[in-house]
């Protein structure tokens, strides 16, 4: 099939490659020309396992191609993916200008029978919205065209994009339209072959799945968290209290790992986004008040246990292990370290930081005076950043970090202090060894 994917960031991108690994003719458009430049020269510009391999395939094969003219690519195609940016706005709702500039540059070109899908995650009412905004661009031009606008959240996890979009645990497809439908099912056939993941529902309904999705697991971490914390306090270790809830098939191990509070891109802003949803229908949405809550105070938990084993930081060196807002991405989007190294910072300690493929990305989200001025040092590997400091504070559970030589770490370390944001370490090992070990509700 024939389609063109608006907006080639990392859900753009990773559906348009795979679309065209699947056999079909896919064309990627953004407004970004140097983005486009990069990948027409087959240079990817976010790090995501996999996907240059896909990438490339599809160029060299004919069947993927990237241009800024959607108009042009509008002339080849009759499935258009709205795969745009919706980022939260000043109240923490989604910011709707960049899929709704889509929709309205869509039905300025709108020549023939199209099918506008909504793969932006987009808060329940959008798909109206775009509808309004396509027929209002045909009547100004005077033309009667039918359309149908269906939503197809997507579910792929950021560091396993490729093999999360080609092995979904299902495809939602809200559509009230039966050619709709017929197109979508058309499309993703592969899926529904062996074991059917293809699942069609209204689409105000497939708008709140997306949501609902998001805001279970935010709302299981942050759960996982507070129950971490009490453990702290009770001196219980969580990671018991983790596996032997875990074994319940009704609760289940996915995402319960307690840690130094959710990051990146959609959690923060997905679960914000649907507390404003409610209180436009003057709902009072307390649990997903409190996830949000929860959320937040726990990227302030690794710097108080800093402080709490080091006192005044001013003087201090802090070593940080893990930039990224998750392991096996270069995204620093709400990351947790941005919280407790603008915290250290604050404190006067000197930071010194490392992160396999994250220190590019980190580097617009510091102030520049820090580097400048010697307090913010970024390390090429891992023990460089440890090297005479006082304490390590790991973030990003990256493999790397996982099992490091802790005998060098020891020699490393002046104050022999470990704080461990993702319970990776094993305290009681560490403790025999001389280190002063927490990590987030362990004992
Ligand atoms: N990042 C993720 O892992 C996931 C994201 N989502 C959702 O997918 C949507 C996109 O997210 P990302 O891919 O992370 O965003 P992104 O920020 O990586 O990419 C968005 C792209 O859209 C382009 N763009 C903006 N306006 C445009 C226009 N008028 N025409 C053409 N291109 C335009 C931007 O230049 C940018 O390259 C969001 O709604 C997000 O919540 C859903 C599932 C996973
Ligand atoms: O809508 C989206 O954008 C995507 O959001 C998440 O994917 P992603 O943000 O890429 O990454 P996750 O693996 O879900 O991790 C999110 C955050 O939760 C944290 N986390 C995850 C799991 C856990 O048990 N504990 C925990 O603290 C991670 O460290 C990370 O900071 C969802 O997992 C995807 O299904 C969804 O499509």
């Amino acid at each position: 099939m024939n389609i063109t994917i608006v907006g080639t960031g990392y859900v753009g991108l990773v559906s348009g490659a795979c679309f065209a690994d699947m056999g079909n003719q896919v064309t990627c458009v953004d407004v970004d020309a140097a983005k486009i430049e990069r990948l027409r020269a087959g240079d990817i510009p976010i790090y995501e396992p996999g996907l240059a391999a896909v990438v490339e395939r599809g160029i060299k094969l004919g069947l993927l191609s990237f241009t800024t003219d959607l108009p042009q690519a509008m002339t080849q195609s009759s499935i258009y993916f709205i795969a745009v940016g919706t980022p939260p706005g000043e109240d923490g709702s989604a910011d709707l200008k960049y899929v709704l500039a889509v929709a309205r540059e869509i039905g300025q070109n709108l020549n023939e029978y199209a099918v506008i899908v909504d793969k932006s995650t987009v808060p329940v009412g959008t798909a109206d919205k775009v509808r309004e905004a396509i027929q209002a661009e045909l009547d100004l031009r005077g033309v009667d065209i039918p359309f149908d606008v269906v939503s197809n959240p997507e579910f792929l996890k950021e560091g396993a994009a490729v093999s999360d979009f080609m092995k979904p645990d299902r495809i939602i497809i809200g559509t009230d339209s039966e050619r709709a439908g017929a197109v979508m099912g058309e499309l993703y056939q592969d899926f529904s072959r062996n074991h059917d993941k293809v699942m069609y529902m209204g689409v105000r309904d497939a708008e709140m799945t997306k949501y609902a999705a998001n805001a279970m697991l935010a709302t299981k971490i942050s759960f996982m968290n507070e129950i971490a914390n009490l453990c702290d306090a009770l001196d219980v270790d969580v990671e018991e209290v983790r596996h032997g809830i875990g074994s319940d098939s009704r609760i289940g191990y996915s995402f319960i790992y307690p840690g130094c509070g959710y990051g990146g891109s959609c959690f923060p802003k997905d679960v914000q986004a649907l507390v404003r949803m409610a209180d436009n229908v003057k709902f009072d949405a307390k649990l997903l008040n409190a996830v949000e809550e929860r959320n937040i105070a726990q990227k302030h938990v690794l710097a108080s246990k800093v402080t709490r084993h080091l006192g005044e930081l001013n003087g201090k060196t802090i070593a940080v292990w893990g930039l990224a807002f998750k392991p096996g991405t270069d995204d620093m989007r709400e990351a947790p370290s941005i919280v407790l190294i603008n915290s250290l910072l604050a404190a006067g300690a000197t930071v010194k930081v490392h992160d396999p493929e994250a220190m590019t990305t980190s580097k617009r989200e510091f102030a520049p005076k820090f580097v400048e001025e010697g307090q913010l040092i970024y390390c090429d590997h891992h023990f460089d950043a440890t090297e005479d400091a006082d304490a390590l504070v790991l973030v990003t559970e990256w493999k790397q970090y996982r099992q490091p030589d802790f005998d060098k770490l020891k020699s490393q370390l002046r104050a022999s202090v470990i704080i461990d944001g993702r319970n990776i370490y094993n305290p009681e090992k560490l403790k025999q060894m001389g280190f002063v070990y927490e990590g987030i509700g362990r004992r």
